[in-house]
């Protein structure tokens, strides 16, 4: 039995849907747990969606270029269409009147009802393109085998129970199909509500999954030949891994690098389950295997995160910053759940460099403004280079603006903006 996850890459259209199948093909006597992610940027609209209708606006414009698109995808899938268009129409109805109860006071429980009908719409898709290509395959819903606290947005996974949902789920399952399908990404909490694990969590899902079932392995499809030791969609002459250690991936993705979602790694390492992350585009290349190995890398990896916010605390009086006061900032950090990327001290003043996730970002400061003065930079990159070179360093340092670096004995670390043409 293994775990295959499709991102929205692999199923943006028609043809990439079409593609996935064939890669099916490839493992015939294979039983397959397929997890989905939502059609290419579909999760993106679908926020965008959410924030017009909770600033006032009619979303209808968004919403019927979503149902357009894969509407599409639909009618190039399948030569006899009517069905699965009824089960698309119906499918929008519910994005609709999951929208109608969303309210900005209960934005994290109102995203996750709205964000994860992406992924609903996807699997259902995938489920009937499947069926018609002779597959003996099924459909399962997520919130009915991953089960999670009310952390709304980034929900925690009650590891007990999802595991004994999946279990009694697959096996009844694998009775008469051979690959059951489900949504990546979502679960529910203990009163069914929708939650999510977090943007780009369907790796996280094939990973709960795997090791809720004691798999042979998991393999993740990606538009890259595997993991490279720099996003080669950013960095020219990139090179491939054909192996890594679980350490070594799970240093990757805290950085920031988002070809794997941070949590994937740690339940496939607890068990000892290898991950594949492999091309959809070429895929009888072997990619890159995470496993327990123990191969040094000593060529440089850069990771550059996007999306980041710098912000720093000043204290208002002429004191120096002392625990009292950090101690003060992490416990706001802390409650809002925010992660640090980087942060530096100085005699008056404390920076961090966090996603910018502005609806956090907002509480965080204004909970804190009567204690601090607050200065922030948005839209900067964090860029960490593992195993660093100097030429490298300054060849990254052109042509963007330096606001904090850092160097240890093995990192180096930049929060940058890139300077404008
Ligand atoms: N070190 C890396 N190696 C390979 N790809 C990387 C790396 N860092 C970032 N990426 C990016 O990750 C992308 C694939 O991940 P993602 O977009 O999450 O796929 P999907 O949504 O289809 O699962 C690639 O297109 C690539 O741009
Ligand atoms: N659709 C969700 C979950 C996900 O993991 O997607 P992908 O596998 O395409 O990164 C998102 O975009 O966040």
């Amino acid at each position: 039995m293994q775990v295959f996850k499709f991102g929205g890459a692999s199923i943006k259209n028609a043809i990439a849907v079409k593609n996935i199948a064939a890669i099916i093909k490839l493992f015939p006597k294979e039983k397959l747990v397929i997890v989905v992610s939502a059609m290419g940027k579909t999760t993106n609209a679908l926020e965008e969606i959410l924030s017009t209708f909770l600033n006032g606006k009619n979303p209808e414009l968004l919403i019927s270029n979503l149902y357009e698109n894969h509407l599409s995808i639909v009618n190039n899938l399948f030569p006899e269409p009517e069905l699965v268009i009824q089960k698309l129409t119906s499918e929008f109805k519910k994005l609709e009147e999951s929208l109608l109860l969303c309210s900005k006071a209960k934005y994290d429980a109102s995203y996750d009802s709205v964000i994860s009908r992406g992924e609903f719409i996807s699997s259902m898709i995938i489920e009937s393109f499947l069926i018609q290509e002779g597959f003996l395959a099924k459909k399962y819903d997520a919130p009915l085998w991953i089960k999670t606290d009310s952390n709304f947005r980034d929900a925690t996974i009650n590891w007990p129970l999802t595991e004994a949902k999946i279990n009694k789920g697959v096996q009844e399952g694998f009775k008469e199909n051979n690959l059951l399908i489900t949504q990546g990404f979502i679960g529910s909490d203990n009163k069914d509500n929708i939650t999510t694990l977090g943007r780009e969590g369907s790796d996280f899902t094939a990973a709960i999954i795997a090791s809720s079932l004691h798999t042979n392995s998991v393999t993740i499809w990606k538009d890259v030949p595997g993991i490279l030791n720099a996003d080669p969609k950013k960095i020219q002459d990139a090179i491939l891994y054909h192996e890594l250690s679980y350490r070594e991936a799970a240093e990757m993705t805290y950085y920031g690098a988002s070809v794997i979602h941070p949590k994937t790694i740690k339940p496939l390492a607890n068990k000892n389950i290898p991950l594949l992350v492999k091309s959809f585009q070429d895929p009888t290349k072997s990619g890159t295997i995470i496993h327990e190995c123990k191969v040094a890398h000593h060529i440089p990896c850069i990771i550059i995160k996007e999306k980041q916010c710098l912000i720093t605390f000043q204290v208002t009086d002429f004191t120096f910053i002392s625990e009292s006061n950090l101690s003060d900032i992490f416990s706001a950090i802390d409650r809002l759940h925010i992660k640090i990327n980087m942060m530096q001290n100085s005699a008056i003043s404390f920076s961090i460099c966090v996603n910018d996730d502005w609806y956090k970002l907002e509480k965080l400061i204004s909970g804190l403004e009567d204690k601090f003065d607050i200065l922030y930079n948005r839209e900067l990159e964090l860029i960490t280079i593992k195993n660093y070179a100097d030429d490298l360093i300054e060849r990254l340092k052109k042509d963007r603006n330096i606001y904090l670096e850092q160097k240890t004995r093995k990192n180096f670390q930049m929060v940058v903006k890139p300077l404008e043409n």
